[in-house]
Protein backbone atom coordinates (compact mmCIF):
# COMPACT_ATOMS: atom_id res chain seq x y z
CA UNK A 1 0.00 0.00 0.00
CA UNK A 2 1.57 3.32 -1.02
CA UNK A 3 2.64 5.52 1.88
CA UNK A 4 0.44 8.10 0.51
CA UNK A 5 -3.10 10.41 0.91
CA UNK A 6 -4.97 9.40 -2.03
CA UNK A 7 -7.63 11.33 -3.40
CA UNK A 8 -10.73 9.85 -5.21
CA UNK A 9 -13.42 10.16 -5.98
CA UNK A 10 -15.86 6.89 -7.05
CA UNK A 11 -18.18 8.29 -9.36
CA UNK A 12 -16.74 8.82 -12.57
CA UNK A 13 -19.35 9.92 -15.27
CA UNK A 14 -18.91 11.46 -18.49
CA UNK A 15 -20.16 15.46 -19.27
CA UNK A 16 -21.51 16.42 -22.28
CA UNK A 17 -19.40 19.55 -24.00
CA UNK A 18 -22.06 21.82 -23.29
CA UNK A 19 -23.24 20.78 -19.81
CA UNK A 20 -23.47 23.50 -17.13
CA UNK A 21 -20.70 24.28 -15.24
CA UNK A 22 -20.38 22.14 -12.04
CA UNK A 23 -22.04 23.88 -9.19
CA UNK A 24 -20.00 23.73 -5.89
CA UNK A 25 -21.72 23.89 -2.44
CA UNK A 26 -20.03 24.38 1.06
CA UNK A 27 -21.78 23.99 3.82
CA UNK A 28 -19.90 24.20 7.45
CA UNK A 29 -21.39 24.98 11.01
CA UNK A 30 -20.98 23.30 14.29
CA UNK A 31 -21.46 19.81 15.20
CA UNK A 32 -25.43 18.30 15.40
CA UNK A 33 -26.77 21.37 13.44
CA UNK A 34 -27.43 18.85 10.60
CA UNK A 35 -24.47 19.33 7.77
CA UNK A 36 -24.49 15.54 6.68
CA UNK A 37 -27.64 14.94 6.60
CA UNK A 38 -28.44 17.90 4.95
CA UNK A 39 -25.78 18.00 2.02
CA UNK A 40 -26.15 14.24 1.26
CA UNK A 41 -30.40 15.23 0.72
CA UNK A 42 -29.48 18.05 -1.06
CA UNK A 43 -26.81 16.48 -3.23
CA UNK A 44 -29.32 13.12 -3.81
CA UNK A 45 -31.85 15.68 -4.60
CA UNK A 46 -29.54 17.66 -7.55
CA UNK A 47 -27.50 14.82 -8.54
CA UNK A 48 -24.16 15.73 -7.67
CA UNK A 49 -21.52 14.55 -5.24
CA UNK A 50 -21.07 14.73 -1.45
CA UNK A 51 -18.18 14.70 0.68
CA UNK A 52 -18.32 14.52 4.37
CA UNK A 53 -14.92 16.04 5.53
CA UNK A 54 -15.03 15.36 8.92
CA UNK A 55 -15.46 11.62 8.00
CA UNK A 56 -11.76 12.09 6.50
CA UNK A 57 -10.48 13.55 9.71
CA UNK A 58 -11.95 11.14 11.57
CA UNK A 59 -10.38 8.60 9.75
CA UNK A 60 -6.76 9.88 10.13
CA UNK A 61 -7.58 10.47 13.80
CA UNK A 62 -8.25 6.43 13.55
CA UNK A 63 -5.88 5.78 12.21
CA UNK A 64 -3.52 7.36 14.59
CA UNK A 65 -4.85 6.01 17.32
CA UNK A 66 -4.62 2.59 15.52
CA UNK A 67 -0.88 2.77 15.28
CA UNK A 68 -0.03 4.37 18.65
CA UNK A 69 0.58 7.73 17.94
CA UNK A 70 -0.31 10.05 20.82
CA UNK A 71 -2.75 12.19 19.59
CA UNK A 72 -1.29 15.01 21.94
CA UNK A 73 1.60 15.19 20.57
CA UNK A 74 1.32 17.45 17.47
CA UNK A 75 4.80 16.81 16.23
CA UNK A 76 4.18 12.83 15.98
CA UNK A 77 0.73 13.30 14.60
CA UNK A 78 2.80 16.12 11.94
CA UNK A 79 5.31 13.52 11.20
CA UNK A 80 2.79 10.83 10.59
CA UNK A 81 0.12 13.19 8.97
CA UNK A 82 1.13 11.84 5.33
CA UNK A 83 1.29 8.13 5.88
CA UNK A 84 -2.55 6.67 5.89
CA UNK A 85 -4.10 6.26 2.56
CA UNK A 86 -7.61 7.54 2.43
CA UNK A 87 -10.33 7.51 0.05
CA UNK A 88 -13.91 9.07 0.04
CA UNK A 89 -16.45 7.18 -2.10
CA UNK A 90 -18.95 10.53 -3.20
CA UNK A 91 -22.30 8.70 -4.42
CA UNK A 92 -24.66 10.64 -1.67
CA UNK A 93 -26.32 7.25 -2.20
CA UNK A 94 -23.49 5.23 -0.46
CA UNK A 95 -20.84 7.45 0.80
CA UNK A 96 -17.70 5.53 1.92
CA UNK A 97 -14.71 6.08 3.35
CA UNK A 98 -11.38 3.28 3.54
CA UNK A 99 -8.17 3.70 4.98
CA UNK A 100 -5.47 1.93 3.52
CA UNK A 101 -7.88 -0.06 1.94
CA UNK A 102 -9.81 -1.04 4.74
CA UNK A 103 -13.59 0.17 5.25
CA UNK A 104 -13.30 3.15 8.15
CA UNK A 105 -16.76 3.71 8.02
CA UNK A 106 -17.75 1.92 11.68
CA UNK A 107 -14.53 2.69 13.40
CA UNK A 108 -14.35 6.78 12.56
CA UNK A 109 -17.93 6.72 14.36
CA UNK A 110 -16.53 5.36 17.96
CA UNK A 111 -16.19 7.65 21.46
CA UNK A 112 -12.47 7.07 21.30
CA UNK A 113 -12.06 8.60 17.93
CA UNK A 114 -14.87 11.69 19.04
CA UNK A 115 -12.83 12.84 21.78
CA UNK A 116 -9.50 12.22 19.71
CA UNK A 117 -10.94 14.21 16.55
CA UNK A 118 -10.43 17.86 17.43
CA UNK A 119 -6.90 17.46 18.56
CA UNK A 120 -5.74 15.83 15.02
CA UNK A 121 -7.38 17.78 12.74
CA UNK A 122 -5.95 20.89 14.70
CA UNK A 123 -2.35 20.19 13.86
CA UNK A 124 -1.47 22.07 10.44
CA UNK A 125 0.03 19.44 8.67
CA UNK A 126 -3.23 17.12 9.08
CA UNK A 127 -4.99 19.95 7.69
CA UNK A 128 -2.92 21.08 4.71
CA UNK A 129 -3.11 16.93 3.84
CA UNK A 130 -6.87 16.64 3.85
CA UNK A 131 -7.14 19.97 2.14
CA UNK A 132 -5.49 19.09 -0.70
CA UNK A 133 -7.06 15.99 -0.69
CA UNK A 134 -10.60 17.49 -0.33
CA UNK A 135 -9.38 19.88 -3.25
CA UNK A 136 -9.16 17.46 -5.94
CA UNK A 137 -12.29 15.42 -5.17
CA UNK A 138 -14.07 18.70 -5.40
CA UNK A 139 -12.27 19.27 -9.23
CA UNK A 140 -13.52 16.17 -10.24
CA UNK A 141 -17.21 15.76 -9.25
CA UNK A 142 -18.85 15.69 -13.18
CA UNK A 143 -21.85 17.96 -12.01
CA UNK A 144 -20.76 19.52 -9.18
CA UNK A 145 -20.47 18.62 -5.09
CA UNK A 146 -21.73 19.51 -2.05
CA UNK A 147 -19.13 19.48 0.68
CA UNK A 148 -19.29 20.09 4.15
CA UNK A 149 -17.65 20.53 7.32
CA UNK A 150 -16.06 23.24 9.49
CA UNK A 151 -13.78 25.32 6.98
CA UNK A 152 -15.12 24.69 3.55
CA UNK A 153 -16.26 28.17 2.75
CA UNK A 154 -13.16 30.08 4.90
CA UNK A 155 -10.01 27.70 3.60
CA UNK A 156 -11.28 24.98 1.44
CA UNK A 157 -13.38 25.88 -1.29
CA UNK A 158 -13.52 30.10 -0.94
CA UNK A 159 -14.71 30.29 -4.39
CA UNK A 160 -17.82 28.03 -3.83
CA UNK A 161 -20.80 29.01 -5.57
CA UNK A 162 -22.71 28.66 -2.60
CA UNK A 163 -22.04 28.90 0.94
CA UNK A 164 -24.50 28.34 3.64
CA UNK A 165 -23.39 28.12 7.45
CA UNK A 166 -26.05 26.11 9.31
CA UNK A 167 -26.83 26.59 13.21
CA UNK A 168 -28.99 25.09 16.44
CA UNK A 169 -29.33 25.62 19.88
CA UNK A 170 -26.97 24.02 22.31
CA UNK A 171 -30.36 21.75 23.24
CA UNK A 172 -31.43 20.89 19.61
CA UNK A 173 -28.50 19.56 18.58
CA UNK A 174 -27.73 17.47 21.80
CA UNK A 175 -31.15 16.50 21.58
CA UNK A 176 -31.05 15.24 18.00
CA UNK A 177 -27.18 13.77 18.89
CA UNK A 178 -28.88 12.10 21.90
CA UNK A 179 -31.15 10.27 19.28
CA UNK A 180 -28.62 8.95 17.25
CA UNK A 181 -26.36 7.47 20.21
CA UNK A 182 -29.23 6.32 21.41
CA UNK A 183 -29.87 3.96 17.91
CA UNK A 184 -26.68 2.91 17.51
CA UNK A 185 -25.83 2.18 21.43
CA UNK A 186 -29.65 2.04 22.78
CA UNK A 187 -29.85 2.52 26.87
CA UNK A 188 -29.74 5.91 28.29
CA UNK A 189 -28.49 9.06 27.17
CA UNK A 190 -27.16 11.68 29.07
CA UNK A 191 -28.25 14.96 27.71
CA UNK A 192 -26.74 17.29 29.38
CA UNK A 193 -23.11 15.41 29.05
CA UNK A 194 -24.00 15.27 25.43
CA UNK A 195 -24.43 18.97 25.37
CA UNK A 196 -21.02 19.82 27.34
CA UNK A 197 -19.19 17.37 24.88
CA UNK A 198 -20.62 19.00 21.86
CA UNK A 199 -19.69 22.71 22.90
CA UNK A 200 -16.14 21.62 24.25
CA UNK A 201 -15.47 19.89 21.13
CA UNK A 202 -17.21 23.19 19.13
CA UNK A 203 -14.91 25.30 21.30
CA UNK A 204 -11.82 23.32 20.54
CA UNK A 205 -12.45 23.66 16.53
CA UNK A 206 -13.49 27.14 16.84
CA UNK A 207 -10.21 28.49 19.04
CA UNK A 208 -7.34 26.50 16.82
CA UNK A 209 -4.83 28.47 15.11
CA UNK A 210 -4.89 26.90 11.97
CA UNK A 211 -8.67 27.21 10.01
CA UNK A 212 -11.10 27.35 12.60
CA UNK A 213 -14.83 26.87 12.53
CA UNK A 214 -16.17 30.22 11.27
CA UNK A 215 -19.07 31.43 9.19
CA UNK A 216 -17.18 32.90 5.71
CA UNK A 217 -18.45 36.75 5.11
CA UNK A 218 -20.70 35.34 2.40
CA UNK A 219 -22.31 32.58 3.33
CA UNK A 220 -25.77 32.13 4.07
CA UNK A 221 -26.44 31.60 7.69
CA UNK A 222 -29.57 28.73 8.60
CA UNK A 223 -31.08 28.62 11.99
CA UNK A 224 -32.29 25.01 11.86
CA UNK A 225 -33.72 24.83 15.58
CA UNK A 226 -37.04 25.17 14.91
CA UNK A 227 -36.61 23.32 11.38
CA UNK A 228 -37.10 19.97 9.80
CA UNK A 229 -34.80 17.93 8.14
CA UNK A 230 -37.03 18.36 4.92
CA UNK A 231 -37.13 22.23 5.23
CA UNK A 232 -33.50 22.71 5.69
CA UNK A 233 -33.15 20.95 2.82
CA UNK A 234 -35.63 22.72 0.42
CA UNK A 235 -34.07 25.98 1.97
CA UNK A 236 -30.72 24.71 0.50
CA UNK A 237 -31.98 23.50 -2.91
CA UNK A 238 -33.76 26.82 -2.98
CA UNK A 239 -30.22 28.32 -2.38
CA UNK A 240 -28.80 26.74 -5.35
CA UNK A 241 -31.42 27.19 -7.62
CA UNK A 242 -31.53 30.71 -7.28
CA UNK A 243 -27.22 30.66 -7.60
CA UNK A 244 -27.49 28.88 -10.89
CA UNK A 245 -30.42 31.18 -12.35
CA UNK A 246 -28.59 34.22 -11.68
CA UNK A 247 -25.42 32.68 -13.81
N1 LIG B 1 -33.58 20.03 11.11
C1 LIG B 1 -33.48 18.90 11.79
N2 LIG B 1 -34.42 18.56 12.69
C2 LIG B 1 -34.33 17.43 13.43
N3 LIG B 1 -33.33 16.54 13.34
C3 LIG B 1 -32.35 16.80 12.45
C4 LIG B 1 -32.37 17.99 11.66
N4 LIG B 1 -31.26 17.98 10.89
C5 LIG B 1 -30.58 16.86 11.20
N5 LIG B 1 -31.25 16.14 12.13
C6 LIG B 1 -30.81 14.88 12.76
O1 LIG B 1 -29.81 15.25 13.70
C7 LIG B 1 -28.76 14.28 13.72
C8 LIG B 1 -27.43 14.99 13.45
O2 LIG B 1 -27.44 15.49 12.13
P1 LIG B 1 -26.14 15.53 11.23
O3 LIG B 1 -26.60 15.78 9.83
O4 LIG B 1 -25.27 14.36 11.46
O5 LIG B 1 -25.42 16.84 11.82
P2 LIG B 1 -23.92 17.37 11.64
O6 LIG B 1 -23.40 16.76 10.37
O7 LIG B 1 -24.06 18.85 11.56
O8 LIG B 1 -23.18 16.94 12.85
C9 LIG B 1 -29.14 13.24 12.67
O9 LIG B 1 -29.74 12.14 13.34
C10 LIG B 1 -30.15 13.93 11.80
O10 LIG B 1 -31.08 13.03 11.23
N1 LIG C 1 -13.79 20.62 7.63
C1 LIG C 1 -13.64 20.03 8.82
C2 LIG C 1 -14.48 18.97 9.20
C3 LIG C 1 -14.28 18.37 10.42
N2 LIG C 1 -13.26 18.78 11.21
C4 LIG C 1 -12.93 18.10 12.48
O1 LIG C 1 -13.49 16.82 12.49
C5 LIG C 1 -14.32 16.65 13.63
C6 LIG C 1 -15.43 15.68 13.30
O2 LIG C 1 -16.27 16.26 12.33
P1 LIG C 1 -17.73 15.69 12.06
O3 LIG C 1 -18.30 16.53 10.98
O4 LIG C 1 -17.68 14.23 11.86
O5 LIG C 1 -18.42 16.01 13.43
P2 LIG C 1 -19.86 15.67 13.95
O6 LIG C 1 -20.71 15.25 12.78
O7 LIG C 1 -19.68 14.65 14.99
O8 LIG C 1 -20.29 16.96 14.50
C7 LIG C 1 -14.71 18.06 14.04
O9 LIG C 1 -15.05 18.15 15.41
C8 LIG C 1 -13.44 18.84 13.70
O10 LIG C 1 -12.48 18.71 14.73
C9 LIG C 1 -12.47 19.85 10.84
O11 LIG C 1 -11.57 20.24 11.57
N3 LIG C 1 -12.67 20.45 9.63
Amino acid sequence: MPDTVAATSRQATSVSPDAPAPVIVAIDGPSGTGKSSTSRAVAAKLGLNYLDTGAQYRAITWWMLKHGIDVRDAAAVAAAADRPEIVSGTDPADPTITVDGADASGPIRTQEVTDAVSAVSAVPEVRARITELQRAIAASAPTGIVVEGRDIGTTVLPDADLKVFLTASPEARAARRGGELKGREGGQVDLDATREALLRRDAADSTRKTSPLKKADDAVEVDTTELTLEQVVECVVTLIEEKQQAR
